[in-house]
C-alpha cells in the first residue's frame, strides 16, 4: 500500500485543515494511506509580536518547505492566506480544497456601527485594521495574535471590545457559532481567504498525480487570481489590501481594495476576464496603482 506523508503546522485549525485534505485523498485513493506529520514553524513559536515583526514571511511556509525539499513529507498543507506569493521554482501549488465561507465575522458585537464609541478591535492584521478605521475612525485596533482559541480567550478576558476572525477557520473548528458574519460588501476578505491548498515538490509525479484529483478547479482559479494580484502589487498577507474573485458563467471578476495604514484612504476596482488569465489581475492591479492616492501607492508596487 501506498503511504503519503502530509505535512502541517499544529494548529488545532492546521490539524483540522490536513483531515480534511486526507479524508479527500483517501476518498478519491481507496487503499492510499495518507501519514499527518506535524512540522512545527516560526510563527507558532513566536505569538507576542507584530508578524510582519519577526522577520515577515515565510513564518507559516520555511519550515514546511525545508521538510519538503529534504523529503521528510511528501506535500503540505497550507491555509491559502498565509502562503507567500512567490513560491520556491522546487515547490508547486499542485490541488486546493473547496472554499469555505470567504467571510470574516465580528466577535463581540452585532456589527461594525454598534461598537461603542472608542472601541477596541484585537487583530494583527493590517488590512482588518485598515478596514475598521475605514468604516469607523474612533475604533483603534490592538494586536491580537495567537490561534483561534487564544484570541477568543484575550477577548473573554477583556483585551478588546471585539475581534475579527476568518469564517472558514471558526466553521472548520466547530466554532460557527462564535460572532456574526460581515458582508463582502462591506469588508471584503484577505486575498485567498477560506481556501486550502496542498503543495508537494514540483518534480514529485505521483504526489502531483494523487493531487489532482482533489483540486477544485474554481476555488483554484479564484485564489491564483488572487495571488496574481498580490504579486502585481508586489504585496503580501501583510499589506493592507482585500481582494476576492468569483467565477459565473465562465467569467472570473476579481474585486479588490487598496488601504492606507491608517484606513484614511481606500482605492477599489474591478477587473472581469477568462479565469486562466493572469492579465486579468494585471490590469487589476495598474487600475489600482493609476487611482491610488500617493499614501497608498507607496506601501505597494515595491
Ligand atoms: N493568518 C491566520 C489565519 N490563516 C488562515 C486563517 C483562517 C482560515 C482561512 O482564512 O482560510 C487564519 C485565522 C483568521 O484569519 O481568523
Amino acid at each position: 500500500m501506498q503511504t503519503l506523508r502530509l505535512g502541517t503546522r499544529g494548529s488545532p485549525l492546521a490539524l483540522t485543515q490536513a483531515g480534511l485534505v486526507r479524508d479527500a485523498l483517501v476518498a478519491a485513493h481507496p487503499g492510499l494511506s495518507v501519514e499527518i506529520v506535524v512540522i512545527r514553524t516560526t510563527g507558532d513559536r513566536v505569538q507576542d509580536r507584530p508578524l510582519a515583526e519577526i522577520g515577515g514571511k515565510a513564518l507559516w511556509t520555511k519550515e514546511l518547505d525545508r521538510a519538503l525539499l529534504a523529503g521528510e513529507i511528501d506535500c503540505a498543507v497550507h491555509s491559502m492566506k498565509d502562503v507567500e506569493t512567490v513560491r520556491p521554482a522546487e515547490i508547486a501549488i499542485v490541488a486546493m480544497l473547496p472554499r469555505a465561507d470567504v467571510r470574516d465575522r465580528l466577535v463581540g458585537a452585532v456589527s461594525i456601527e454598534a461598537l461603542p464609541p472608542g472601541a477596541r478591535i484585537g487583530t494583527s492584521s493590517p488590512r482588518r485594521a485598515a478596514q475598521v478605521r475605514s468604516l469607523r475612525p474612533d475604533l483603534s485596533p490592538v494586536l491580537f495574535r495567537g490561534n483561534v482559541d487564544t484570541r477568543l480567550a484575550r477577548l473573554a478576558a477583556g483585551e478588546a471590545e471585539a475581534t475579527l476572525l476568518a469564517a472558514a477557520g471558526l466553521e472548520r473548528l466547530g466554532r460557527d457559532d462564535v460572532g456574526v458574519a460581515i458582508p463582502t460588501t462591506v469588508m471584503l476578505p484577505a486575498p485567498a481567504q477560506g481556501a486550502v491548498g496542498i503543495e508537494c515538490r514540483a518534480a514529485d509525479e505521483d504526489a502531483t498525480r494523487l493531487l489532482a484529483a482533489i483540486d477544485d478547479p474554481q476555488t483554484h482559479a479564484c485564489v491564483r487570481a488572487e495571488r496574481a494580484l498580490l504579486a502585481a502589487l508586489v504585496a503580501d498577507c501583510h499589506s493592507p489590501v482585500a481582494a476576492l474573485a468569483r467565477i459565473e458563467g465562465g467569467v472570473l471578476t476579481i474585486d479588490a481594495t487598496l488601504y492606507a495604514e491608517d484606513g484614511s484612504e481606500s482605492v477599489s476596482a474591478q477587473q472581469a476576464g477568462a479565469p486562466e488569465d493572469v492579465g486579468v489581475s494585471q490590469a487589476l492591479a495598474a487600475k489600482l496603482l493609476e487611482l491610488a492616492p500617493p499614501a497608498i501607492r507607496q506601501l505597494f508596487a515595491g
